[in-house]
């Protein structure tokens, strides 16, 4: 028994009973869900369901009032702050893009990766072959070869999001959290992150909440719907689409 409490085999990330209240509502009511290493969720529910106090516990920006939270298997979560669980690897992309509108894209990646070193790296800090090759890649990762002498005010609203997402992929996560990335997107962008997304999973998992369900639909992977706190159903889009609790709380609505 003791050792399922710090050991939770082929998980990247396990949560069991996380509940959490403010106020004496409760916005996370035992919440257990778990995500495999190199895996692509999708998490769907109606506003207010949690799914923004979910990653706010995941990420150390609350604290849940009871439960498990547990990454690679054995980091108690719980334990973390916010600065520790960064550097652990968890990276997170909220819903607004925060890019640097004055730098060229390269230079927002060229500063994401020097984030990574930290103050006393960016000191004695030279750009290396081996950084250059890594902004390329990311460039091409994050479809932003052609744009990456431009500065960040003049990218679309969608490359303002890929743009960030690969100034999150530069800091190396393993498990990247992704918030409503396609909401204001073009119908285009939309595709395209869908497939860029299932592109950086095969390196890393990814968690990513969205509203959008052609987006899901076209992500192809398994959903988690979130209600009222907890886990509602989970399956492939059609079996959770088809749920008739998943139509009454929040396809129907
Ligand atoms: N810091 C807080 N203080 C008080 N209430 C909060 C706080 N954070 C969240 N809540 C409440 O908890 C509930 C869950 O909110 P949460 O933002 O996690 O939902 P959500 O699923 O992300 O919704 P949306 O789709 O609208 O983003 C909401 O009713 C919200 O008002």
């Amino acid at each position: 028994m003791s050792d399922m409490k710090t050991y939770k085999p082929n998980s990247l990330l396990y949560l069991d009973g996380v509940s959490v209240s403010f106020d004496g509502f409760k916005a996370l009511n035992s919440l257990s869900f778990v995500v495999e290493p190199g895996e692509l969720r999708a998490i769907i529910g109606p506003n207010g369901a949690g799914k923004t106090t979910m990653m706010d516990i995941i990420t150390g920006k609350t604290r849940p009032d009871s439960g498990e939270v547990f990454f690679n298997g054995t980091v108690d979560l719980t334990t973390k702050d916010e600065a520790d669980i960064a550097q652990l690897g968890i990276g997170r992309k909220f819903q607004k893009p925060t890019v640097f509108e004055s730098h060229t894209v390269w230079d927002n990646l060229e500063l994401a990766l020097n984030r990574k070193r930290g103050v006393f790296g960016t000191l004695f800090y030279k750009l290396s072959g081996e950084d250059k090759d890594r902004i390329e890649e990311i460039l091409a990762t994050v479809r932003l070869t052609h744009r990456k002498d431009d500065f960040g005010a003049n990218l679309s609203h969608g490359q303002k999001q890929w743009l960030e997402i690969g100034m999150l992929l530069a800091q190396e996560p393993q498990l990247l959290l992704v918030d409503e990335p396609v909401a204001g997107m073009t119908d285009a962008e939309t595709a395209e992150t869908a497939i860029l997304l299932r592109e950086i999973a095969k390196t890393r998992s990814v968690v990513v909440v969205e509203h959008d369900m052609g987006f899901i639909r076209d992500l192809g992977v398994k959903v988690t719907c979130l209600a009222e706190g907890s886990v509602l159903a989970e399956g492939s889009i059609d079996f959770v689409s088809n749920d008739p609790k998943v139509i009454e709380n929040y396809l129907g609505r």
